[in-house]
């Protein structure tokens, strides 16, 4: 198992600036949703974000293992979703998000695998206050995906092919509609997930440098061009 929270080290050619803070986002977040199915590379692609652009790595699914593993009430609830596929309750998944917020010195996230849901999505911008700064989508293939997964060899217990068209079920019902419902707000920067890792890495920094560019300080020549 991983940890649950990865800062980066930030190397100082890609390391993206702090935001400002202001009325809207009081703790100067930035926030970035890294969303697709199953075994699309979620996890392999934050943590490469996170040590380049020194962002800290947050993956809702290690929380809920690492909740787990504390001996908690909610452990054998989270165990019973994982294994059946189906989805963790929004209020504890926020809760866990807000803590694991709270406790980093970063102040920017990238968070890996929420929201799936409208529930989660609702309750991120009404609890959490937290509106993204844009939602990464790895587009990839049903077939690649479940190829994927079955070659995983993690151990994990939702990672048999019952509980994969499960998992399934619920990203084209559930979270399918969340990145519409972003993308419709002109915020999804979609991805072809399908490429190597490497591939697939490059076209992410791309992405980050026009964030970086966006939030570069007034004394960066690039932000002052425009
Ligand atoms: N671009 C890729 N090409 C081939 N295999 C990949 C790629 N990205 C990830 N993988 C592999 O696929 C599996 C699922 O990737 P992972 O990052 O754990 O997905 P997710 O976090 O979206 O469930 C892992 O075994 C990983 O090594
Ligand atoms: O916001 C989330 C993220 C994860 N999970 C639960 O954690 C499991 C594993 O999620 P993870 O992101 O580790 O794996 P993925 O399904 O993306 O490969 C899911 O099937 C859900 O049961 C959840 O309920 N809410």
């Amino acid at each position: 198992m991983e940890t649950m929270a990865k800062d980066g080290a930030a190397q100082e050619a890609t390391v993206t600036p702090n935001k400002d803070v202001s009325e809207d986002n009081p703790k100067g977040y930035t926030v970035i949703y890294v969303l697709g199915g199953p075994g699309s590379g979620k996890s392999t692609q934050c943590a490469k974000i996170a040590p380049y652009f020194g962002f800290c790595h947050l993956s809702v699914g290690d929380l809920l293992e690492a909740e787990v593993e504390t001996g908690s009430e909610y452990g054998k609830m989270i165990e019973d979703c994982k294994k059946e596929g189906r989805l963790v309750p929004s209020d504890l998944v926020v809760k866990l998000l807000q803590q694991a917020m709270q406790r980093s010195q970063n102040k920017k996230f990238v968070i890996d695998g929420f929201p799936r849901n409208k529930e989660n999505r609702a309750a991120a911008e009404s609890i959490m206050k937290i509106e993204p700064d844009f939602v990464l989508f790895l587009d990839c293939s049903e077939e690649e995906m479940k190829r994927r997964l079955l070659n995983r060899n993690q151990g994990r217990v939702d990672d048999n092919i019952n509980t994969i068209q499960k998992r399934l079920k619920v990203y084209f019902e559930c979270t399918l509609p969340v990145i519409n419902y972003y993308s419709a707000k002109g915020k999804v920067r979609k991805i072809d997930a399908e490429r190597s890792p490497e591939e697939v890495f490059e076209a992410i920094k791309d992405i980050f440098f026009e964030l970086k560019e966006k939030h570069g300080r007034p004394s960066d020549a690039r932000s002052l061009s425009g």
